[in-house]
């Protein structure tokens, strides 16, 4: 196994970080595009795996996708194969046929296509054979597992011939999600209504346009840990705005808390130090990729905080909450659910001299750790998973002044 040996370093000379794309908005603009009549000027797209595997599908248009390990590329991906009337096989890595897609599948369903399951009913690999006719313009979808199904549907909706009226049942998880991908389709000249649980798309064309995708909020919280996590320092983070379409961009004000003020300018970001206050809960409904950074944060920090809203973070890359359990208890800290669905994180008091962190297939396991390398030297397990989204993060990583070295064991 490959492993990356990150050595302690607590201070940081100011840096900037280029930032890499969002994988959240690239992945919407290249669905978005390929809905689109006529041409649009689309730039900054992701080098995520995620986006680079959404481009060479939607290029290549083989007769199955597999979209590896890609839970937006999943579940756009179907919605698009069925509008467009495709026969298309969906697939991915041994875990994405592990994650729950039966809630896309029914909505595709309820509005005529015909989508089969190939192995385990509710889960890839499916069998899409299009969507000859629209049969129902009304859908009902629970909020609570993903709003990746919430947002494949609403980006199919303006070309269906009827459009599509959306009655989002219970609790709505990553709210903000969806409003990224209903504030997109604006741009691209949609309108739409969305009044209490309703969410109203008439027929109509995506018109083409000019749009530049922004920094990556998700990816530029680690930044914000690692300051966070240090004894001094400063960084400047490139190509983030403060009215971002990114829900993630909740990690200012999080961080607000955990001892970083950050100022704004045209540029980008820059992270400063200040004094923690401190916060006792945190409610990660919206933002739940936010979820590790501030849990590995915490534990560091010496903060002990409640954490809420993680209920979807079992079904992602992996169990998110074993995976934060296992690796926190490698440096003496705890992640204990102390109510149902509330977490606490206990601190570490003692530090190990090296923490080896096992990655479990989730690239923001590897991202968040990283910042432990403040007080410890820390060895990575399979550094190349954080290709999913921030291929250059070690790279950045270095750019930073930190230094990696690869490993075999
Ligand atoms: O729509 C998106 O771009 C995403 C939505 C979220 O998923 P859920 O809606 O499943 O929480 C998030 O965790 C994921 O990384 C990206
Ligand atoms: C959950 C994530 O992605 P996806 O669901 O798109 O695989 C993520 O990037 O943290």
């Amino acid at each position: 196994m490959e492993i990356l040996e990150l050595s302690q370093k607590s201070a940081f000379a100011p840096t900037t970080i280029p930032l890499p794309s969002s994988k959240s908005e690239s992945n919407r603009v290249l669905i978005i595009d390929a809905l689109t009549e006529g041409k649009n000027e689309i730039s900054n797209l992701a080098e995520a795996r995620d986006t680079q595997t959404m481009i060479r599908l939607l290029g290549k248009n083989p007769p199955v996708y597999d979209v590896l390990d890609a839970g937006t590329t999943m579940r756009f991906l179907t919605a698009y194969a069925a509008i467009t009337n495709q026969n298309k096989v969906m697939t991915g890595t041994a875990r994405m046929c592990q994650r729950p897609i039966g809630i896309l599948v029914d909505a595709l369903r309820e509005i005529g296509a015909e989508i089969h399951y190939m192995n385990v009913e509710g889960y890839p690999p499916l069998a899409i054979h299009g969507l000859a006719e629209q049969t129902s313009d009304k859908v009902k979808i629970r909020g609570d597992v993903s709003s990746q199904y919430i947002s494949a549907m609403l980006m199919i909706a303006p070309i269906l011939p009827k459009g599509l009226e959306i009655e989002l049942e219970g609790k709505v998880g990553s709210r903000t999600y969806i409003e990224m991908t209903l504030e997109l389709m604006a741009k691209f000249g949609i309108t739409y209504s969305w009044e209490e649980n309703i969410i109203k798309v008439a027929h109509q064309s995506y018109q083409a346009t000019e749009f530049m995708v922004e920094s990556d909020w998700s990816g530029a919280s680690y930044w914000f840990s690692l300051l966070a996590c240090a004894d001094s320092g400063e960084l400047f983070l490139k190509g983030l705005k403060e009215d971002s379409l990114q829900g993630d961009s909740k990690i200012v004000e999080i961080m607000s808390h955990l001892g970083i003020k950050s100022t704004f300018n045209k540029e980008g970001v820059l992270l400063e130090k200040i004094p923690v206050t401190g916060l006792k809960e945190f409610d990660f409904t919206h933002c739940p990729d936010l979820a590790q950074t501030v849990a590995v944060t915490c534990a560091i920090l010496g903060q002990d905080a409640k954490f809420t809203g993680l209920e979807s973070l079992r079904i992602k890359e992996t169990d998110r909450i074993y995976a934060l359990q296992q690796e926190l208890a490698k440096f003496n800290a705890e992640f204990n659910e102390v109510e149902p669905e509330v977490f606490q994180v206990i601190p570490s008091v003692t530090m190990p001299h090296e923490v080896r962190i096992h990655t479990y297939d989730d690239h923001r396991m590897g991202m968040a750790f990283m910042p432990l390398l403040t007080k410890t030297k820390v060895l990575m397990e399979d550094p190349e998973v954080v290709n999913k989204s921030y291929p250059s993060f070690w790279k950045h990583c270095q750019l930073a002044g930190i230094s990696c070295t690869n490993h075999e064991s």
